[in-house]
């Protein structure tokens, strides 16, 4: 029988001072990318924690592949990858060095471990490093050679506990497309972000954490559509422009607030449609725009957007 790779039902956790997660249920197949998002102190960390076996539940039951995490422990880490703290990387050692290390202990031999760490630093974008101290790497070198190493044993599930936090934009991408790569090759990964746009780009799944419970879940289209809004802020070259522009955007039924001193209006968008839409309009009108920014939604979004849901509903 085939299980899913990773099955929750009403975990919980519960610290001396604090209970950390409550009755969090979830489920993901193989190939899936799952993302967990919350802000410091959300529970996103425990979870993951639960689910690597590094930390025991309190209440409900969690099985990763199959295998349960509190009885099943040892299997569980046979299938699972995790970054940072579980694979320990040697500053000292090289990525190849690194990598063949982890092969040997995981119970490779010394010519498959040389032949899987080859395959990596490739794959990851290593090669020319490959034979220099991991102390001597970029901060993006570094998060690269963790993901690697996570990988050597060719897990079924992969932990990624913020993987991009203080990346460059280039590295950022770059992690991105490593991961894309892997969960179409079927691995399944779960990873913890604080940031929408990361879940957006990645995630098929989507679970939002506050204060240990999970307040909010789906795909990132339907929790976008349920925040429903991007920013457009427009630019113009004077005051008078600036007022002129406000109004044709009332016309369009957008909400434009214009701020005449900084010669900006910014107004709700949905679709990419709605700016077309905007933008010829202006230009119809004659009216020069300077510059045009829209700002994705933010995780604050989500929590003010679901704040507003949960009020209404008190009301
Ligand atoms: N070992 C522990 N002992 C006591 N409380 C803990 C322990 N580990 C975590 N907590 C508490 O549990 C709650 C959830 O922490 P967790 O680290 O899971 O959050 P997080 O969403 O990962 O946050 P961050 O983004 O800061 O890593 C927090 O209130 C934290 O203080």
């Amino acid at each position: 029988m085939r299980h899913p790779r990773i099955e929750v039902a009403g975990l919980g956790k519960d610290y001396a001072q604090v209970t950390a997660l409550t009755g969090v249920n979830l489920r993901a197949e193989a190939g899936a990318v799952l993302a967990v998002l919350g802000h410091n102190g959300a529970g996103k960390t425990t979870l993951i924690d639960i689910l690597g076996t590094r930390t025991r539940p309190t209440a409900g039951s969690a099985r990763v592949c199959g295998f349960d995490v509190v009885t099943d422990g040892h299997e569980v880490r046979r299938h699972i990858g995790m970054t940072g703290q579980f694979v320990a990387v040697d500053d000292n050692l090289s990525a190849r060095g690194n990598l063949v290390l982890i092969a040997r202990l995981l119970g490779a031999s010394t010519r498959q471990a040389k032949a899987r760490a080859v395959e990596l630093v490739e794959s990851f974008g290593l090669a020319e490093a490959a034979d220099r101290p991991a102390r001597t790497y970029s901060g993006g070198m570094r998060r690269r050679l963790d993901l690697a190493a996570g990988l050597v044993g060719a897990p079924e599930v992969l932990f990624l506990d913020e993987p991009t936090t203080g990346l460059d934009p280039v590295s950022r991408s770059g992690l991105w497309e490593i991961v894309t790569r892997l969960a179409a090759a079927g691995t399944t990964v779960v990873l913890t972000t604080q940031y929408l746009e990361e879940a957006d780009r990645l995630a098929d799944q989507v679970i939002v954490l506050a204060m240990g419970r999970i307040v909010a879940e789906g795909t990132p289209e339907r929790l976008k559509a349920g925040i429903g809004r991007r920013t457009a802020t427009l630019t113009f070259a004077d005051p008078q422009a600036t007022r002129h522009a406000a109004c044709a955007l009332e016309r369009l039924a957008l909400r434009p607030v214009p701020d005449e001193r900084a010669r900006t209006v910014t107004a709700p968008v949905a679709a990419a449609g709605e700016i077309t839409g905007l933008v010829r309009t202006l230009d119809r009108l004659g009216i020069g725009i300077a510059d045009l920014t829209v700002t994705e939604p933010t995780l604050d979004d989500v929590y003010l957007s679901l704040h507003r849901t949960s009020w209404a509903g008190h009301e």
